[in-house]
């Protein structure tokens, strides 16, 4: 169902001692859908995704996640979810293999299906040769690529992405974009944060938030219309601007 809501927020606040990270967010994703989450640094993206993950507890306001409450059902949503980080979790010292494995331990699924799933994702990734070899041993795109992969290994309703493409060249983005794509062809919603202005324009909506607040949601295209902008970027601008908050 395309309509079929799989994030819902309402008021969603964070406050830290007396400042407010993130201010009475209300928005909605569907399922299915990719939903780019931007904002300047310190914006509040990182805080609001630890509470929609169920890792962090919201000061006030309402959040389900896949049907499940932040408050009260936080391992639930743990279970119905994947997770990829800046700083990507994949252990630097295990294969390429072995990190795959102990992933899928983690979320209960069956040796069967690891053993064929695992052969799968490394066929995918054209990563079969490598399969032994030390994560650390991966140029940067591909532990990204592989993070990714890992994220989506038990096959979650949902898949959060923090900033997932830091400091890899446009080619190798292009390349993590065709995962997320074949990710959403498959029913997963992705919700993904980023500084890069090209890939806001590959999800399918975006929201924008400025200094705790989400100023700006809609399609890119509608995006651009309103702010009578050539580019995201350039909306993207026109909002950060107004922001108080400094980047550090
Ligand atoms: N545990 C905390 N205690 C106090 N302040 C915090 C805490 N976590 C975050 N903040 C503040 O909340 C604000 C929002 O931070 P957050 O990391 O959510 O922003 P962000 O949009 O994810 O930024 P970036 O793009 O740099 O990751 C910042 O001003 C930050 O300093």
């Amino acid at each position: 169902m395309e309509n079929e809501k799989i994030i819902t927020t309402e008021s969603l606040t964070k406050r830290f001692g007396d400042f407010t990270a993130v201010d009475h967010i209300s928005f909605d994703v569907h399922k299915g859908e990719i939903f780019g989450f931007l904002g300047a640094n310190g914006a509040g993206k990182t805080t609001a995704m630890r509470m929609l993950c169920g890792l962090s507890l919201p000061t006030s306001g309402k959040a389900s996640i896949a049907g499940f409450d932040v408050y009260k059902q936080t391992e639930k949503i743990k279970r119905s979810i994947g997770y990829m980080s800046q700083k990507f979790s994949l252990y630097e010292d295990l294969t390429i293999k072995e990190n795959i494995r102990f992933y899928a331990g983690i979320y209960g699924k069956s040796n069967k299906f690891i053993k064929e799933k695992t052969a799968l994702l490394l066929h995918q990734l054209h990563l079969e040769s490598e399969a032994d070899k030390l994560v650390r041993a991966l140029p940067l795109g591909w532990k990204q690529k592989l993070a990714f992969s890992v994220a989506v290994f038990h096959e979650p309703q949902l898949v959060f992405l923090d900033e997932p493409t830091g400091g890899v060249d446009p080619v190798t983005r292009r390349e993590f974009w065709n995962l997320i794509y074949e990710a959403a062809a498959t029913g997963i919603t992705i919700f993904v944060t980023t500084h890069y202005m090209d890939e806001a324009e590959y999800c399918n909506r975006v929201s924008i938030m400025v200094d705790g607040r989400i100023d700006a949601l809609d399609s890119p295209a509608e995006l651009k219309r309103k702010y009578e902008a050539a580019s995201m970027d350039e909306v993207f601008l026109q909002l950060a601007r107004k922001a108080a908050r400094s980047a550090d």
